[in-house]
């Protein structure tokens, strides 16, 4: 995928603060520190557009990326870091929650784990909640540079094990430091809006939107 531009459209904590619905989203989900926002860097060739850490809990609110003007990548909050508050918590959750029911232009929520770790309980409840809301479940094992490729095998069936995911192929390797894989990751989220751009422009869809006018 060429690059033309990237930009961050806005940070939002709510919905009436998301950009408007039209174009195509996939969002980032994963625990704090796996690596979301480093991903959206290499993806979209940019050193620092989207804000990392050393630290867990940097990006706190739902970041809009606008690429190419095309196409949105979502970098959504991380969960699982300790030392947050349960106020905080349920503030994520509110916010995450929100997000993943109401937008229509959403068409994939992938989950990020670090391959050098068996994804713990929260990962799991994430990813079953994920396939709960209907996407298809596409995972991305983070920091592939820190074990080496004859290991990676070994360590996609320990995350496919512990998520129960049925096809390993969904599971991608990547390394935000090498860009490894950043081809592999585009074409599956270009083929994700080829999926849904073909679905919305369906009579099946286009029932379905006559159908909530009515109701409206
Ligand atoms: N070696 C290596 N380090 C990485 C990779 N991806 C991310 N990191 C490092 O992991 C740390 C966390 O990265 P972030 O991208 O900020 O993680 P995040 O998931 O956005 O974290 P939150 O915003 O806190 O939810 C940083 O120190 C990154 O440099 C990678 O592919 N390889
Ligand atoms: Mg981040």
């Amino acid at each position: 995928m060429k690059i033309k531009s990237a930009e961050l459209l806005i940070t939002a904590g709510r919905p009436d603060q998301y950009p408007e619905e039209g174009k195509f989203e996939v969002a980032f989900a994963g625990r704090s520190n796996v690596g979301k926002s480093s991903l959206i860097n290499s993806l979209i060739n940019r050193k620092s557009l989207a804000r990392t850490s050393g630290q867990p809990g940097k990006t706190q609110t739902i970041n809009f990326y606008e690429i190419n003007k095309e196409i949105r990548i979502v970098d959504l909050p991380g969960y699982g870091y300790a030392r947050v508050s349960k106020t905080s918590r349920e503030k994520w959750a509110k916010m995450i929650e929100a997000y993943f029911k109401v937008r229509k232009s959403l068409v994939e929520v992938i989950l990020l784990v670090d391959i050098r770790h068996e994804p713990g309980e929260h990962d799991k409840m994430m990813y079953d909640w994920i396939k709960s809301c209907g996407f298809n479940g596409i995972i991305i094992a983070t920091k592939a540079d820190k074990i080496s490729r004859g290991n990676w095998l070994k360590h996609i069936n320990i995350i496919a094990n512990k998520l129960g995911v049925e096809n390993k192929e969904f599971i991608i390797p990547y390394s935000a430091s090498k860009h490894t894989n950043r081809d592999k990751v585009w074409e599956t989220i270009n083929e994700l809006v080829e999926i849904n751009e073909e679905y919305r422009n369906s009579s099946e869809f286009q029932d379905i939107e006559l159908e909530e006018d009515i109701e409206e």
